[in-house]
This record gives C-alpha cells, sequence and structure tokens, in this order.
C-alpha cells in the first residue's frame, strides 16, 4: 500500500484525494442525513438552513439530500461506464492486434461505429429506452469503445512482431498468456487512460442528457438537478440559483477534475518481482521430457523441398538439406538472401500457408505440422537464440520472471530458481541477475544470459540467429566463444545463422550458403566461400 501510493505525484494524490472525498459523500452521506430527495415536504426555494442545508428547490425538495443521492448516480453511471467501455476496449483491443482473423472483423466493426454520430444514437436510443439508468450505461459503453480499441490495437499489432513475444509465443504458446503477461502490460497505460477518460465522459454525458430531459425521470442524477433548476425561472428571480445550480455543477467539476489529476502519468510503469502465474497448475504438468525417439536418427534437422513464400514473393527457393547430430551448421548468405528466414521456418515461426515441403527437428515435424507438438516437446526439441539481446528480452519483467515462464522442467520455483542460477553459472553471470530487469545489463551480458535461457529446458538443437550481431567486437569473441564451447560441451546440435564468413568456416562442420533464396552448390559454393574469404583477408590487411 505505501509503495503504491509512493508511485503516485503529487497531483495525482490530490485527485485521488478529492475523489474519495466526493465518493464517501455520495455513499455515506445518506447515512447522516437521513432526509429522502424525493419527499416534497417544504416550502419550495427556501434558502439553506439548519433543516435544509442547501435549502429546498421549486417543488420543496431537500437539495441538500438531492445533491448526495444525485452524486450517487452520477457516480454509477460514470463507473459502469468506465468498467464496460474500457473493457471492451482493452480485450477487443487485444484481440484483434494479435489474431489475424478476428482483426478485421473488430476493426471494421469500429470504423463503422466510429462514423455514427454518436450523441444523436444516444438520444435515439435513450428516447426509444426510456432513459433508464442501465439503458444509458449500455449505450454510452458500446458508443465509447472503438476509439481506443483502435489505439490499443494499433500498439498490439507493433508488440506482437517484436522478439521477446515471439520467445513468448514459443515458450507458453498460449495466447491468454502472452496477451496477458506480455502485451497487457505495454497497453496498461492506455487501458488506465481510457477508463478515466470514459468516467469523465459518462459524467459528463449523463449530465448533459438530464439536462435535455432525457434522463432516468424515476432517480435523482446531477444532471437532472441541473435540469430541474434551469426549466423552472423562479430560480434566477432570487438567489436560488446559489444553492440549486452551483452545487451539482460543482461537484461534476470536481469529479472531473479529479479523475483529471489521478489520471496523469505515474511516476513509474515498472512492475516489480517475479511473477510466477499459474504456478500451482503448472506444478502439475509431467515434470520430465517425454523419451526421445528421435535419438536414434541421425539428422538433427531435416529439411526436404522447403519452399517460403509470402503471397507472390518467393523468399527461399526449394531447398534440401540435413544437419547431423553434434554437428556445427552455419547457415551464411548476404543480407537478404533469406536467412533469418530460413532460422525462423526451422522453428515453425512462419505462417503454414506460406511454407511447403517438410522441416523434421528432433524427430518431430515442425512442417507439415499436426498441430500435435507440445511447448514442452519443442523446447526439448529446439532453443531458439533471436538476433538481438535487447528485444529478445520483455523489458519489464525482471530477468528471473523470464526464466522461470519459459522452464518446463521443473515444478517448484525453488527447483527453478536453482536451475536458473545453474544454467547463469555456466555462462559466468551470477545469481543476482535474476532480480535486474534487461536495461539494468550490458549488451554481452544479455547476450550471455540468453544462451543460459537456451540451455535452461536442455534441447538437442540450438537455432541461433546472428547471435552476437549486435554486440561489438571484442565482447562479439567472447560471446561466440562460449556459445561454441557450451555446444560442444553439452554435445548440442547448432545451426548458426551469420553474416560472419571466416567463423564459420573456423567453427563449422558444414555450411549452407543462400544467395536470394537459393541454395548454392557445388562450384558457386566454393567460389562463394573462396570470394568471402579473400574480402575478409583484405579486410584484415587494410
Ligand atoms: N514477413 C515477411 N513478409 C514479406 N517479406 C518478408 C517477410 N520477412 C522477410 N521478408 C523478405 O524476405 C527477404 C529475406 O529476408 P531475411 O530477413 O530472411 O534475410 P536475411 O538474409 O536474414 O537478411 P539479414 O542478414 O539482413 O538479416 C527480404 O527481402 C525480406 O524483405
Amino acid at each position: 500500500m505505501k509503495s503504491w501510493l509512493a508511485k503516485l505525484t503529487a497531483s495525482q494524490r490530490v485527485g485521488m484525494l478529492l475523489f474519495v472525498l466526493i465518493v464517501v459523500f455520495a455513499l455515506a452521506g445518506p447515512l447522516i442525513h437521513t432526509a429522502s430527495p424525493f419527499a416534497i415536504d417544504a416550502e419550495r426555494l427556501l434558502p439553506p438552513s439548519e433543516q435544509y442545508w442547501l435549502g429546498t428547490n421549486a417543488i420543496g425538495q431537500d437539495l441538500f439530500s438531492q445533491l448526495m443521492h444525485g452524486s450517487r448516480t452520477t457516480l454509477y453511471i460514470g463507473l459502469m461506464v468506465a468498467l464496460i467501455s474500457t473493457f471492451l476496449s482493452a480485450s477487443l483491443g487485444l484481440l484483434s492486434g494479435y489474431s489475424n482473423r478476428l482483426g478485421l472483423a473488430i476493426n471494421g466493426l469500429a470504423n463503422m461505429m466510429l462514423v455514427l454520430p454518436s450523441l444523436l444514437l444516444i438520444l435515439i436510443v435513450a428516447s426509444f429506452t426510456g432513459g433508464g439508468t442501465w439503458q444509458l450505461i449500455l449505450t454510452l459503453s458500446l458508443l465509447t469503445w472503438p476509439g481506443y480499441m483502435k489505439l490499443i490495437r494499433a500498439s498490439v499489432l507493433s508488440l506482437k512482431e517484436r522478439e521477446f513475444v515471439k520467445a513468448a509465443q514459443l515458450y507458453q504458446g498460449k495466447t491468454w498468456y502472452v496477451l496477458y503477461h506480455h502485451l497487457l502490460p505495454f497497453i496498461w497505460p492506455l487501458v488506465r487512460t481510457k477508463f478515466i477518460i470514459a468516467f469523465q465522459t459518462a459524467v459528463a454525458m449523463e449530465a448533459s442528457l438530464s439536462f435535455l430531459g432525457i434522463g432516468n425521470p424515476s432517480t435523482v442524477s446531477l444532471g437532472k438537478m441541473l435540469q430541474d433548476a434551469f426549466s423552472r425561472t423562479q430560480t434566477f428571480l432570487n438567489d436560488a440559483w446559489q444553492w440549486s445550480i452551483v452545487p451539482p455543477a460543482l461537484v461534476i467539476l470536481f469529479v472531473t477534475v479529479a479523475l483529471a489529476l489521478i489520471g496523469e502519468k505515474a511516476v513509474t510503469a515498472n512492475r516489480g518481482g517475479i511473477e510466477l502465474p499459474g504456478k500451482e497448475r503448472r506444478a502439475k504438468r509431467k515434470t520430465s521430457l517425454p523419451q526421445q525417439p528421435a535419438g536414434d536418427q541421425p539428422s538433427a534437422v531435416a529439411v526436404r523441398d522447403l519452399q517460403v513464400a509470402y503471397g507472390v514473393k518467393t523468399i527461399i527457393y526449394p531447398i534440401s538439406f540435413e544437419v547431423k547430430r553434434g554437428q556445427i551448421t552455419s547457415l551464411v548468405g548476404e543480407s537478404g538472401s533469406g536467412k533469418t528466414t530460413m532460422a525462423r521456418t526451422l522453428y515453425g515461426l512462419t505462417p503454414v500457408e506460406s511454407v511447403s515441403g517438410s522441416i523434421v527437428v528432433n524427430g518431430h515435424a515442425v512442417y507439415p505440422s499436426d498441430g500435435r507438438l507440445s511447448t514442452l516437446q519443442r523446447w526439448g526439441d529446439a532453443a531458439y537464440i533471436f538476433q538481438d539481446p535487447r528485444s529478445s528480452f520483455n523489458p519489464i519483467m525482471t530477468l528471473g520472471a523470464q526464466f522461470y515462464e519459459t522452464m518446463q522442467l521443473q515444478t517448484s520455483l525453488r527447483e527453478k530458481k536453482a536451475a536458473a542460477v545453474a544454467a547463469l553459472a555456466e555462462v559466468q553471470l551470477g545469481e543476482h541477475v535474476l532480480a535486474l530487469y534487461p536495461h539494468q545489463l550490458s549488451g554481452g551480458m544479455l547476450s550471455r544470459a540468453l544462451i543460459a535461457l537456451a540451455l535452461v529446458n536442455k534441447p538437442k538443437v540450438l537455432i541461433a540467429d546472428e547471435p552476437t550481431g549486435a554486440l561489438d567486437p571484442i565482447v562479439k569473441r567472447e560471446v561466440f566463444d562460449l556459445l561454441v564451447s557450451k555446444v560442444k560441451e553439452h554435445r548440442l546440435t547448432l545451426l548458426l545463422i551469420t553474416h560472419d564468413l571466416p567463423a564459420a568456416l573456423h567453427i563449422s562442420d558444414e555450411i549452407i550458403v543462400l544467395q536470394d533464396g537459393v541454395q548454392l552448390h557445388g562450384e558457386q559454393k566454393q567460389r562463394y566461400l573462396h570470394n568471402g574469404k579473400q574480402l575478409f583477408q583484405q579486410a584484415v590487411s587494410v
């Protein structure tokens, strides 16, 4: 509680205090001042007195009681609209950004609703439905979700291409998990802002509609108080406006100001601590990998007539090769030749409609897939090291949390921590790293952590896409040597995607060359490798 308060800015605290006071006034006030807001038992337009704290209105009702009950109704409408509308914006935004199939339909619906004149629609719906409180709440909620839904969708569309999200998809697989743990935290500021704006809009709309005479006639609200006061000329013939118009208008103003202050940016958006969602459920899972029938297979990776095309654009032309168990194979080629596409496809990251041919990794078919390959099995078969260590980790989760969520072999937190510490020790990183966020580590440390993360589920094959591409030359060499030594120590099969031809020639048992998506063979391949070596020697001598 204390740390939560400490994160608030001064203006947020003022806003919070103001809002709490209004809520207390609306909820607890009627318990103290028990006069009915509907009873017509006093003289009309009385000034404030000991009995009637804010006087009476033009039909003799107690204005103070009306103010408390009216605030309660207005806050209730605001809260309900904010909850429903924000829920719709966030859930539909996440779904439409994440799912290609649902995305177009939801976005189309939102576009359609955005072009409808909402005020006119509210007036029509409210007139038809009789302006009941829930009719108003539903109408406002259903009309106010599309704007923020589109903002959230746009964020998700860009976020889902980031490598840490791809990695989360690989090791967790479950859509809800990736949405909740890896995307929701990023769109949370939008969700929070949407909630505040929806609340403000609902309060203002309720007041406007009641003022126009479309509110719920059987209840009292701030808008209805204003409408009552403005509709009678007596209000302005004496001082009655001071207690019949100013108080409800001030409460509306205070609510909107309080919400605006609360909505200010929080000091920090970081989520602290290590989270292990669904820990108990996962503890019931199998604790070891299924038997690997693939152990007898001679090749760790077998690719047959693989072709990758995005629409009419062919990225990889039919290619076949095998990577033998325990060997290091490098995939080299110029920029844009299709190396990353090849690596991602080997890991099952390319949409099935873009792929033809077959890929078998550790004896399990990646393409064509029968959809039965479990996450557990996939991690046991192969681990993928993405190009950029910085974007491979979720920036708002500690490394520990990210290690633990990938770990499928261990069930308890203690076991997970022990395994993570052991994996980190292999890459010369200490236990303290688990409590750090990615920005608190250097690029070299992050690359090491990424190798540890890849090793932690004891895969048979490592697919590394330019694992040192983002590092300076000295650190690059260190990390590269570390990776190769771990591959040899654990007798892994490594498929290395690299630009670094000399390094590839130095460590590889086999080299595959790609040029414009075509695999080179024989003389063409030798010429490419020879030219590459010469270019490197010239560069070194310069
Ligand atoms: N999702 C996609 N849709 C359409 N084209 C794509 C997609 N992904 C990659 N490409 C295209 O495929 C080609 C090969 O890209 P890829 O990233 O595989 O090359 P690369 O050899 O890894 O390059 P680099 O070494 O520079 O990373 C490029 O022309 C790229 O524009």
